[in-house]
């Protein structure tokens, strides 16, 4: 198991930072650690790092505690955070150079700059750099001696589409590798296509564990099932809407839009309108996104 949290909780003060949080991600996994600002992703990024401690519960990597033995864990560990520093004076490739001296790993600081996108400002000082470039040698540090796991903490942010795609290819590719990644975001979107599995997290309390595919065919989505019809029978809005799980109805262009609370409604609906003087010529549904689904889990949720 790359990552363990059992029970994790930090308090500061009377704000509960992260909230009895139990989660595992195993090698070979890449997964999404989701929520908006506040919802306690950079504080359980932290405990991971060693950088915060706990108030209770536990935290491992590969079943190592960060707390009681930091440099084990370390060794194991790629990581770009919010506390990734740089020496403004220094170059790309000399924080590369360093990094891989650290870790007593033998990359090649030029294969690493181009597998980011930045070889061409090798050799320029960090002070001059762009937010998204920061980024990139970020994470060519975080890719330095193979790690076992890569935890980035907001990595697509500050990236342009080029650099996000950039990202995302390079964490297939050490998924594909057979190392775990664990990358927080509170930008949906982006996270849909590359993880095996998404955590989603608000409040400090995780409230969803699913693959991205499980989450969007969770009963409580709403979802739009739209319908054409070769005419719009009589009443079929007032019909429709006294189906359990139908929401919103409307009609435009011989089109029929239902939205659906859960999936059973759907079938209902098709039947319905099977019965009647109605032929149907194409249905079609609107998958959630992921980001439906987020704001679905995060709102619903009640406080504990
Ligand atoms: N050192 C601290 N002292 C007091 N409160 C803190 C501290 N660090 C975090 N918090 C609080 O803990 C909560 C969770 O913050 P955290 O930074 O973990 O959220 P996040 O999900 O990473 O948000 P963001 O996307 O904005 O980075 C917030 O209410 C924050 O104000």
């Amino acid at each position: 198991m790359a990552i363990e949290l059992r029970s994790l909780t930090k308090r500061y003060g009377d704000i509960c930072a992260v909230e009895d949080v139990s989660l595992t991600v195993e090698q070979g996994e890449v997964f999404g650690f989701l929520g908006p600002n506040g919802a306690g992703k950079s504080t359980t990024i932290n405990i991971l790092l060693d950088f915060v401690r706990p108030t209770a519960g536990r935290a491992s990597i590969f079943g190592i505690d960060p707390q009681e033995d930091p440099r084990a864990a370390r060794e194991r560990l790629g990581v770009l955070s919010e506390a990734t520093g740089f020496y403004e004076r220094d170059t790309a490739r000399e924080h590369l150079e360093f990094a891989i001296a650290m870790k007593r790993a033998d990359d090649d600081p030029q294969v690493l700059l181009e597998r980011v996108g930045i070889a061409d400002a090798a050799d320029r000082a960090v002070g001059g750099f762009s937010k998204g470039m920061r980024q990139r040698l970020g994470l060519a540090i975080a890719l330095v001696g193979e790690p076992d796991l890569i935890i980035l903490d907001e990595p697509l942010g500050g990236l342009d589409p080029t650099g996000a795609q950039t990202f995302r290819n390079i964490i297939r590719e050490e998924r594909d590798r057979g190392a775990a990644v664990f990358f927080s975001s509170h930008i949906m979107d982006q996270v849909e296509a590359i993880c095996d599995r998404v955590g989603i997290m608000n409040d400090g309390r995780l409230v969803a564990v699913d693959t991205v595919e499980a989450l969007r065919t969770t009963p409580e989505v709403p979802f739009e099932l739209s319908v054409t019809l070769d005419m719009i029978p009589d009443r079929i809005q007032d019909d429709l809407l006294c189906f359990d799980g139908v929401e919103a109805v409307s009609t435009s262009d011989g089109v029929l839009r239902v939205g659906c609370a859960d999936a059973s409604a759907k079938a209902d609906v098709i039947t319905h309108l099977d019965d009647t003087e109605a032929a149907i010529l194409d249905v079609r549904t609107g998958e959630p996104s992921l980001e439906q689904v987020f704001m679905e889990t995060a709102v619903e949720v009640p406080r504990a």
